[in-house]
Parts: structure tokens; C-alpha cells; sequence
């Protein structure tokens, strides 16, 4: 029998422990507001896709805060789709892949222990890809669809569901009088929102973005960055973005990647404004890429 993730992970992130990055912040501004959460530790992390013979990521260490967007940037191939994988087990499906140091927790629990399922996981860490991916099913169904596996069926609970996840995707009025028609049938920036419709509707704790607008236009990009805006409210993002100028527009904490190995992460406003290594200063202005 498969355990599930223990007391649903108990995924409560006013529990989590208080951040690096915002102990200092409560430092600086003592009697202010309260310091955001911790909700992921990557701890010393390495991991290899051929069986511990070699490893992409080397070691990675950083926690990530609640209610943020927290994005991964770096030159292709330098491994931050693989680590935004690591944060809900995508990569177990591949046969060879393994982790060969370090541990990944979410809200304190090691999310590799034998008593965490990958699939319940998942409940918890949506995901949204590159390449939007609706099923050929209706607006309706693929909202329900999570809750419909998780076993819901009341048709009430459903409609309030799909309603609630449509509008905090920012697509309610642009389908509310067509929820029957196929969802293939929207344009590419709906059918994006609509995944993401569909992630929210299981109200997961984390999305993960693959580069989410890089299959859209300008200004469909333009309606995803500004539904990040209002997501990062509820859901703690990450984002693998090839944009230093996304990266820069929407998120509040950056990690830069080099083969492999983190070298940088601090606010956004610093690594865009006043990165510590000359390497992150050459990815951002463009002098390697
Ligand atoms: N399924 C896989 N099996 C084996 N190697 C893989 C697999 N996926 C990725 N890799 C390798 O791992 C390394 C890191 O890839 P990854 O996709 O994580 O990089 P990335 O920084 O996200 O790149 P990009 O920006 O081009 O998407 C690359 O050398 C890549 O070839």
C-alpha cells in the first residue's frame, strides 16, 4: 500500500520556518510587517539523470518564500527545468535519474521519505508548462477535472469550483458564456490561463512554471505576468524563465544557474541592480547566454 504525504503534509505555511532571506528583512525593519515564510528547502542538493555517474545539479542549497515569486534563471542546459522538476518528483519518471546528496523539504517534510507519495505530492505542487496543455474536453471539465478525480461529484461544489478557478485565472469573463465549448478552441494565452485555472482549482500550495510564456504573444505574456501578480496572494510560484526582463518584471527573488551549480540568489532588485558575481553580471547584460 502506498502511504500518502502525512496529515496532507500538513502544507499549513504559518508553520513553516522563517527564511534566510527574511530574517534579514525583519532585521532591517524590526516592528514592520511579518517575515514571510519558508515553504522550500533545497538542502545540499545533487542530482545525476544517469545513475549517479555524473551529476547536473551539484549541490544546491536555497530555501524559498511563501506567497513569492521566485524565479531560476541561467544559460540553457544549466539545469533549472531539472530543478524545478526535483520540487514535485517529475523526475522520478525517468528510469535512470536519481538524487545523489541532499534532500528537497517542503513545509519540513523531506519530500524523497518513504512515507511521501509522489502522485499526492503533486496535489500540493502544481505545475504549468512551456507548451500549454488542455485536454480535448470542454472549459468545464478541465477545471473539474482534479476535483472529479479526487472524487468530487457534486455538480454545486463542481460549478463553484470551476467558476472560482476561472476567475482567479482571470479568464472567468472571457468563457463564462461558452464553459461547453471545447477548451482547444481558445486562443493560446486563454488555453494557458485555462491550464492554470486548472492547476488552482485542486488549490495547490506551490506552482511551478516552465517558462510559461514562451509559446504566447506580448500581450498575452502581458495577462500571465499580471495574473502572477495576483496568484503569488495565495500560492507561493517558481519560475524558470528565459526573459531577464520577465524575471526582472515579476519576481521577487531570483537564483542564477551556471552548469549545474547555483551562483547567485538574492532579491531580484539586487541581482538585476547589484549581483555579487561577475558571471551573474555577464548573463544579465547579455555578454553570455
Ligand atoms: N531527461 C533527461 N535525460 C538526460 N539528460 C537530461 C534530461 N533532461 C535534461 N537533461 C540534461 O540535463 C542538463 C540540464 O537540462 P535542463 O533542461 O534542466 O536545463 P535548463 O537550464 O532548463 O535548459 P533550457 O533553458 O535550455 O531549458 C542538460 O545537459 C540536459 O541535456
Amino acid at each position: 500500500m502506498t502511504a500518502t504525504l502525512k496529515a496532507p503534509v500538513d502544507l499549513d505555511v504559518s508553520k513553516a520556518s522563517a527564511s534566510t532571506a527574511t530574517k534579514e528583512t525583519a532585521t532591517s525593519s524590526p516592528a514592520t510587517i511579518e517575515a514571510p515564510k519558508t515553504v522550500i528547502e533545497i538542502d545540499q542538493l545533487s542530482f545525476s539523470y544517469d545513475q549517479g555517474k555524473s551529476n547536473t545539479l551539484k549541490s544546491i542549497s536555497l530555501d524559498i518564500p511563501a506567497n513569492q515569486v521566485t524565479a531560476f534563471i541561467g544559460p540553457s542546459g544549466c539545469g533549472k527545468s531539472t530543478l524545478l522538476r526535483c520540487l514535485n518528483r517529475m523526475n522520478d519518471l525517468i528510469e535512470t535519474a536519481c538524487i545523489t546528496e541532499g534532500e528537497i523539504r517542503i513545509l519540513g517534510h523531506d519530500i524523497h521519505s518513504r512515507d511521501v507519495d509522489a502522485i499526492e505530492l503533486r496535489k500540493h505542487v502544481g505545475m504549468i508548462f512551456q507548451k500549454y496543455n488542455p485536454f480535448p474536453k470542454s472549459i468545464f471539465e478541465n477545471v473539474a477535472y482534479g476535483l472529479r478525480i479526487q472524487g468530487e461529484r457534486r455538480k454545486k461544489v463542481l460549478g463553484e469550483a470551476v467558476e472560482r478557478s476561472l476567475r482567479g485565472a482571470a479568464l472567468w469573463d472571457e468563457v463564462k458564456d461558452r464553459l461547453h465549448d471545447n477548451a482547444l478552441g481558445l486562443s493560446g494565452g486563454q488555453q494557458q490561463r485555462l491550464c492554470i485555472a486548472r492547476t488552482i482549482a485542486v488549490q495547490p500550495k506551490i506552482i511551478l512554471m516552465d517558462e510559461p510564456c514562451s509559446a504566447l504573444d506580448p500581450i498575452a505574456t502581458a495577462k500571465v505576468e499580471e495574473l502572477m501578480n495576483e496568484l503569488r496572494k495565495e500560492f507561493t510560484i517558481v519560475i524558470v524563465t528565459h526573459s531577464m526582463q520577465q524575471a526582472s518584471r515579476i519576481s521577487d527573488n531570483t537564483a542564477f544557474f551556471y552548469l549545474g551549480e547555483l551562483i547567485e540568489y538574492d532579491k531580484t532588485s539586487t541581482i538585476f541592480s547589484n549581483p555579487g558575481h561577475s558571471q551573474t553580471e555577464d548573463y544579465i547584460s547579455g555578454r553570455f547566454g
